[in-house]
């Protein structure tokens, strides 16, 4: 045998199915096909930029995030909890009430906040403020946008707000998301700040390799895995290797292809990094346009930073880093340039002429679609000797990739020691 447990993939998964299966004294090897760990959490560094592939946030609030990663390393630096909303000239400053009770009162005047909509609003979120686990009833989930209609949450904030904001977040506008999950990823902003580690969001990951023994094996390609009369037999690129058990953490679609199950719908979205000498804004917070019909955005842009005034170290000195992100359609109908610099020249009230496109990121499989009802506890077993882990099998989100890798260690640890 080559190692106790093979795994597939140096993702968030991987890495903590790794980190758990070495504090239990078994040996691991790590195969990743990309040439570094991370998987969909890389960050490209370019002409003194940051430029992490895709815009994401790592929120410190997520429960394995406090449980398992010592944020204080990362040196987050962090977003405002709120949003700017662009409509026409004005431009209001919706936050969290307790972390910036200072724009309370513009809040209160821009119309966004009619009582019985956010009073609606609370009472939808408040199980899960109140008890995290509120939202694991699967039998009361629905799709987003029914339950939101159904809680009476049907004004301004959420056709200019939280719409918007939401598909964003889970690169889908279709409303069709699972509404406890949404639940979930509220909670998590109402209680953690989220930011941007200094070096990038590919920080995480490598932190977390750090911790491995043996490192991960970066561009080794898995091309089979499968369960023998003594173990499994982990087919490669490059030859193969044997071990007692296998965990497949290689992403949605290529898990599905090796453990061969039903490949889950992903949802795309594209990051537009924008390079420029001036600050448009100096303000932390995301801006959402809602200068469209009925309060909707006027254009495919769903929301832009300006990085750099929020994480100073993604720009080199004298120059800032602007995103922006649109989602990707599934008919191929994608926004262009053109379009984009639209919708900045007017979220931003500013001409954008002079900004640079230097990278674009096109993320067909961002996130897993997470349709109702929510499961966190689905099968990780393929057979005997095989388990899969990845965010489509938690949340779609860090947070579900750290607990389904840890899952996924914890059953071969308890399979192992049935077998020894
Ligand atoms: C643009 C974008 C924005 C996001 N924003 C957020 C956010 O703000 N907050 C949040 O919580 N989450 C966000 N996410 C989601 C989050 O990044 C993922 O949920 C998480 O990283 C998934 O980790 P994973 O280990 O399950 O899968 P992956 O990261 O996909 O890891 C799979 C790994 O397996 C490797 N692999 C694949 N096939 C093989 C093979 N055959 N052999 C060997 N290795 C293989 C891949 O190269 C990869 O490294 C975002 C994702 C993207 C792309």
């Amino acid at each position: 045998m080559d190692a106790d447990v093979i795994i597939i993939g140096a993702g968030l998964a991987g890495l903590q199915a790794a980190r758990r299966l070495q504090d239990s004294g078994l040996s691991v090897i790590v195969l990743e096909a990309s040439d570094a760990v991370g998987g969909r959490v890389r960050t490209d560094r370019v002409d003194g930029f940051l430029l992490d592939r895709g815009f994401q946030l790592l929120n410190p609030a997520y429960p394995a995030v406090r449980e398992w990663i010592d944020i204080e390393a990362l040196r987050l630096q962090h977003f405002g909890v709120g949003a700017l909303i662009r409509n026409g000239e004005s431009l209001t400053r919706l936050a969290h009430p307790l972390r910036h009770p200072q724009y309370l009162p513009e809040a209160l005047r821009s119309g966004y906040l009619q009582p019985r909509e956010v009073f609606a609003l609370l009472k939808w979120l408040a199980p899960t403020l109140i008890r995290e686990t509120a939202s694991s009833r699967a039998q009361q989930d629905m799709t987003l946008a029914s339950s939101l209609d159904s809680a009476g949450v049907t004004g301004p904030l959420r056709t200019s707000v939280i719409d918007t904001f939401l598909s964003g977040v889970l690169a889908d506008a279709s409303g069709t998301t699972s509404a406890n999950f949404v639940r979930l990823l509220l909670r998590s902003f109402a209680f953690g700040v989220p930011g941007l580690p200094e070096q990038g969001m590919q920080a995480l990951p490598e932190l977390m390799a750090a911790e491995l023994v043996h490192k991960p094996q970066t561009q080794i390609r898995v091309t089979s895995v499968a369960e023998t009369t003594v173990g499994v037999e982990v087919g490669t690129d490059t030859g193969f290797l044997r071990a007692q058990m296998a965990i497949v953490a290689a992403g949605p679609p290529e898990a599905a292809e090796l453990t061969e199950t039903a490949e889950p719908k992903m949802n795309g979205l594209s990051t537009w990094w924008f390079a420029t000498d001036h600050s448009p804004l100096k303000e932390k917070f995301l801006v959402l346009d809602a200068s469209g019909p009925a309060g909707k955005a006027a254009g495919p842009v769903v929301h832009a930073a300006v990085v750099s005034e929020v994480a100073p170290s993604y720009a080199p000195a004298g120059k800032h880093l602007v995103e922006a992100t649109t989602l990707l359609s599934a008919t191929g109908n994608n926004p262009d340039e053109a379009s984009v610099r639209r919708d900045l020249e007017r979220m931003y009230a500013t001409s954008v002429n002079d900004w640079e496109l230097i990278a674009r990121h096109e993320l067909p499989h961002t996130l897993p679609a997470q349709p109702p009802p929510l499961n966190q506890h689905r099968s990780q077993r393929i057979n005997d000797r095989v388990f899969i882990a990845g965010d489509h099998l938690d949340t779609a989100s860090i947070n579900g990739a750290l607990l389904s890798g840890d899952r996924a260690a914890r059953s071969v640890v308890e399979a192992l020691s049935h077998r020894n």
